[in-house]
């Protein structure tokens, strides 16, 4: 068990006031008063429906060691102490890497960051830093890997108490590297301040997350917030093909590289073909056949060849593993039918960028008798401002489309419906219907499939749950397209 005195964990912390014992043992960190007991220091976090400052007083209550505030509590208990700082969830960041050991500088530690890719892109690195022989950890809102074991995961990027516990499980596994995503939410909530990262890499940045970040303004400094803090020993990757990859690096100390399908950069890839097999491409004058698909998956590729190369790798080592590569669960996984009549296409596409990328693919890689059926919804206390955006487009380029649910979550799945159905133009509206149960609209949509047609089945990839009202209820669009294709003789 982890024991260490508090003054330990503040070392860099700026401390603007401390009441009571300064050497209290620690034994454990929480950012929840429920977790409270003796050894445990809380952090007070002003949150997005509370405000942890409300519950310090019955922490303490429960025998609390120690407790990190913004507000000092007008009635203290002299056996706790109380140490006040301008911002806790910093502060909690700090004294989670000190409490482990800070493990991130002991692991070559990558973040990826970006609208979309990010857990392709961590991935594949991770993948192929396994078969270039190292031990090496992965953080990913699929799941988090030390090595081989599959440890579930909560969150794209969790908080930093378990991250930093995580990191310490994967140094004592003997990682020598790991990969993992960094989310704008972690970069607002400072879930990942006081990681020493070897390197970023910032794969695009397109529509998300704005109702938890205001403007897109705010969603970017979000993002450049974590380039802004990489050190100068660290490498900081961008596309330079993405309008705000160039704004990435503008601040930020890390030695500035760059990765191109289009223009000058310091790793530049050439499309040769987009099929239906995989991705012809020419990286750095080698020819390579990859296995996965679409343009949106060539800078992908390149982005983990880059950070590879980077971090010392040999490139022809490197394009060998890759082009031996596949994807990331529920990232564009082909799910055939048993008699080959219908192609399933599951896919994570929760955004206007990736759902345009995805059925943009399809449209570049099928026979021209082939329909393309999209199942797509939006999910609930999400950002809004993308319902009518995904199924104009959803309309714009598939022959038919079933607007379905996606984790309604707390809102009314038909509300979410109706939002989306306003983005459908009068001419298209004739393609769209509209099933709000999820299992029943695929089964709909692989009835409309004739022959060879693909149905792509967009917004939950690799996600074995449907989330209504709080509770999660098994759901697999994979395994449902496969049990409807057998039910239907598919
Ligand atoms: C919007 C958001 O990011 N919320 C995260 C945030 O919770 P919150 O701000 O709502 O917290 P709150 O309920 O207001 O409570 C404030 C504080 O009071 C504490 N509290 C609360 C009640 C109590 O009795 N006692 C107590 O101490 C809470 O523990 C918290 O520290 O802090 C929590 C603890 O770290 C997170 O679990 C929670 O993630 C929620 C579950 C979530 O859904 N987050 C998503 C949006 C998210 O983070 N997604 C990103 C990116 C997704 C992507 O694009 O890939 C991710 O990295 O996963
Ligand atoms: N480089 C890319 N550019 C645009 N779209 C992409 C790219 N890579 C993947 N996509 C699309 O975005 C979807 C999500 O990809 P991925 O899971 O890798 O992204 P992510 O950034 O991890 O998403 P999240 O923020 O939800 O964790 C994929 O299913 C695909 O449709
Ligand atoms: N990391 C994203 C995932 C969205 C996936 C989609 N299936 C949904 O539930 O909206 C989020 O939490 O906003
Ligand atoms: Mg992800």
């Amino acid at each position: 068990m982890i024991s260490l005195p508090l003054f330990s964990l503040l070392t860099d912390v700026t401390v603007l006031a401390q009441h009571g014992p300064t050497d209290v043992p620690i034994t454990a960190l929480t950012l929840d008063s429920r977790e409270a007991g003796p050894g445990v220091a809380f952090c007070a976090l002003r949150g997005t429906a509370t405000d942890g400052h409300k519950f310090i007083a019955g922490a303490v209550e429960k025998g609390l060691a120690a407790v990190i505030c913004e507000v000092l509590p007008a009635t203290r208990n002299p056996a706790t102490a109380y140490v006040v700082v301008k911002d806790s969830a910093e502060a909690l960041a700090h004294m989670a890497a000190a409490f482990h050991g800070h493990p991130s500088r002991q692991l070559q530690l990558i973040g990826i960051t970006g609208t979309n890719g990010k857990t392709t892109c961590a991935t594949l690195l991770h993948k192929l830093l396994r078969e270039l022989g190292y031990h090496a950890g992965l953080l990913s809102t699929v799941q988090n890997q030390i090595d081989e074991e599959v440890i579930p995961s909560t969150h794209t990027t969790p908080d930093a108490i378990r991250l930093n516990a995580l990191l310490a499980r994967m140094v004592a596994a003997g990682c020598t590297h790991a990969c993992m995503e960094v989310s704008s939410h972690a970069v607002a909530q400072h879930r990942v301040t006081g990681l020493r990262f070897v390197g970023g890499v910032f794969t695009n940045l397109t529509h998300d997350h704005l109702d938890y970040h205001g403007t897109f303004d705010n969603y970017l400094k979000a993002k450049k917030g974590f380039f802004d803090a990489l050190p100068k020993t660290a490498f900081a990757l961008t596309n330079a093909d993405d309008k705000r990859g160039p704004v990435m690096l503008q601040n930020t100390a890390a030695r500035r590289e760059t990765y191109s399908l289009r223009a000058a950069g310091t790793f530049r890839a050439r499309l040769i073909a987009n099929e239906v097999h995989g991705l012809h491409l020419e990286i750095e004058g080698r020819e390579i056949l990859f296995r996965l698909i679409g343009v949106f998956n060539a800078y992908n590729l390149l982005a983990v060849y880059g950070a590879a190369v980077l971090l010392g790798e040999d490139p022809t080592e490197v394009l060998t593993i890759l082009s031996g590569l596949t994807t990331a669960p529920g990232r564009f996984e082909p799910v055939v039918s048993a008699r080959q009549l219908v192609t399933g296409i599951v896919d994570y596409a929760h955004t206007p960028d990736a759902l345009e990328n995805v059925l943009q693919t399809l449209h570049e890689i099928r026979q021209p008798s082939q329909q393309i059926i999209t199942v797509v919804g939006c999910g609930g206390n999400r950002d809004a401002a993308k319902r009518p955006i995904m199924a104009n487009l959803a309309a714009r380029l598939s022959n038919r489309v079933i607007l379905t649910s996606d984790n309604p979550r707390f809102e009314d799945p038909n509300a979410i419906l109706a939002q989306m159905q306003a983005g459908v133009t009068a001419p298209d509206s004739a393609k769209v219907l509209t099933v709000a149960d999820r299992r029943e609209a695929i089964k709909q949509a692989v009835q409309l499939a004739g022959a060879d047609d693909i149905v792509l089945v967009a917004g939950k990839g690799h996600e074995n749950y449907q989330e209504i009202n709080g509770v999660k209820a098994p759901f697999n669009d994979k395994l449902i397209l496969i049990e409807i294709f057998a039910a239907l003789g598919k």
